[in-house]
């Protein structure tokens, strides 16, 4: 199995930004939205401050004003951007100094044309729930991830957790996948034993061949 890339989202504050680190994850995720883990671009500026060297960093946004996120993006030092609300197609194509990748929210059926009309980095498909744009805590059907693959990398995201993360990526096998709420103690505050075992899970699998 190829390595899976690994983002941690939701950081909020410099320990838990340094376990996430310490571990060997691929990238860790601000959320500049409206959320129980929503940071400042003055907060996250400090904490990548303190951060060393060779660690991607993503930005999440809702459907925020063009210009703020570019303005959030340099002041911060971000390398990705990841967009969870409505942008278009054309939004994105406005953010080319940035790798790109937008959320798509799964209900009953994919939308690969849909998907398709993107040019960008990475497509995260996350689990859909009204009145909630990311953030949900629950699964969806991986089923429908296996068939996104033709479309470009794929973030498997939505609900991931230590005791389901190896099932998730031996179905769906995808890009990377994207841990939020499931590596939480409480909302914003992660837990650094299921962190760990997080981590420790998608490796072993790596390992395992
Ligand atoms: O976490 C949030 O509160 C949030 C709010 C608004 C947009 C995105 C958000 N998080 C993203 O949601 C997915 C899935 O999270 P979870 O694992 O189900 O908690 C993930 O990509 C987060 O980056």
């Amino acid at each position: 199995m190829a390595a899976t890339r690994i983002k941690v989202c939701g950081i909020t504050n410099l320990d838990d930004a340094r376990q996430a680190v310490r571990l060997g994850v691929d990238s860790i995720g601000f959320i500049f939205a409206n959320s129980p883990r929503q940071v400042t671009a003055e907060q996250v500026h400090q904490i990548i401050n303190k951060l060393p060297p060779f660690i991607n960093l993503t930005g999440v946004f809702v459907d925020e004003d063009i210009e703020e996120v570019q303005k959030t993006a340099d002041y911060c030092g971000l390398d990705t951007l990841q967009l969870h609300g409505t942008e278009t197609p054309e939004y994105c194509k406005q953010l080319k100094a940035w790798k790109v990748i937008k959320a798509f929210r799964v209900r009953e059926k994919l939308e690969p044309k849909r998907m398709a009309a993107y040019e960008i980095a990475g497509y995260l498909l996350d689990t859909y729930q009204p009145k909630r744009l990311g953030g949900t805590g629950k699964t969806f059907n991986w089923d429908l991830a296996v068939e996104a693959e033709e479309v470009g990398p794929i973030i498997l995201a939505g609900g991931l957790n230590p005791d389901n993360i190896t099932t998730a990526v031996k179905k769906v096998e995808p890009y990377g996948v994207d841990i939020n709420s499931g590596v939480e103690s409480s909302p914003g505050q992660k837990d650094q034993q299921k962190l760990k075992r997080v981590v420790n899970n998608i490796r072993r699998l790596e390992y395992a061949e």
